[in-house]
């Protein structure tokens, strides 16, 4: 559902549409297909978890940027809880810990995650975006573009209602990050939502609100068409001419 370029929608009707945008979420690339249809080798599963973590470490990044560009004290305050998430604080480690978690519990050790070197550079690019359009748009903006969180806790529950049965190789306690989320996007998403809501209320708002959202959902489709080249279809970067990665670790 496209937004009519002189049409102001009700609020209703904008989180309609907002949440039509779900059509596009990354649920439906074929590696995310392929990961809760059983079909991934071990390689696959932890390419995508090793390759992820640097979306987790830059979250809570993008998370500061948004409350240093915010005035509003109530927002930074609600905001705040989402850099706590991830970086933990007294009595909690953290999403990223969590993520670490997941993967010593697909195989993968602790410093082959942290020093990146499986990341691809698709992968580091269309983090990158994110963290820079968070810190260069306004906080309004940036907020909205965390909405695909509207479709996240789906995503979670499909990883614990199919990944157990398929992948039996799976240590459990890697599944805790996926079982967090669940209520941490839900509340999220409804403070999200609502400055969107009050924020964007032109049509031309509006459009732009929704051009956000599928910027945001460009970069999730992006990181996985990424992982697919180098997984799936074995062909990294630089295959023709190197059998082993050779790309940067980030700058
Ligand atoms: O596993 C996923 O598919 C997925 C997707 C997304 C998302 O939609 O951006 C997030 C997360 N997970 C997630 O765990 C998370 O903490 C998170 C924060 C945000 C954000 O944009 O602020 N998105 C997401």
């Amino acid at each position: 559902m496209k937004a009519a370029a002189n049409t102001t929608m009700n609020r209703d009707d904008f989180e309609k549409s907002l949440r039509a945008k779900g059509e596009f979420y990354h649920i439906h690339h074929p590696y995310h297909r392929a990961m809760y249809g059983g079909e991934c080798s071990p390689e696959e599963i932890r390419g995508w978890v090793a390759n992820r973590y640097y979306y987790q470490i830059n979250i809570p990044r993008k998370d500061a940027a948004i409350m240093a560009n915010c005035p509003d004290a109530k927002v930074r305050r609600l905001w705040l809880q989402r850099v706590l998430d991830h970086d933990g604080h007294d009595g909690d480690d953290g999403g990223i810990e969590a993520w670490l978690g997941l993967a010593e519990a697909v195989g993968l050790t602790r410093e082959e995650v942290i020093d990146q070197r499986h990341v691809l550079p698709g992968v580091r690019f269309a983090v990158d975006a994110y963290l820079n359009f968070a810190r260069r748009a306004t906080w309004q903006e940036a907020a909205c573009s965390s909405l695909t969180e509207l479709f996240a806790p789906e995503i979670h529950q499909s990883r614990l209602d199919s990944w157990p049965a398929h992948y039996p190789w799976i240590r459990t306690e890697g599944y805790s990050y996926f079982r967090k989320r669940l209520s941490e996007a839900r509340r999220d998403v409804e403070h999200g939502l609502n400055i969107t809501l009050d924020h964007f209320t032109t049509a031309d708002q509006q459009a732009r609100a929704l051009e956000i959202l599928q910027f945001k959902l460009d970069i999730l489709w992006t990181m996985l068409d990424a992982l697919t080249m180098a997984y799936r279809h074995q062909t990294p970067p630089y295959h023709t001419v190197a059998d082993h990665p050779v790309w940067h670790r980030g700058l």
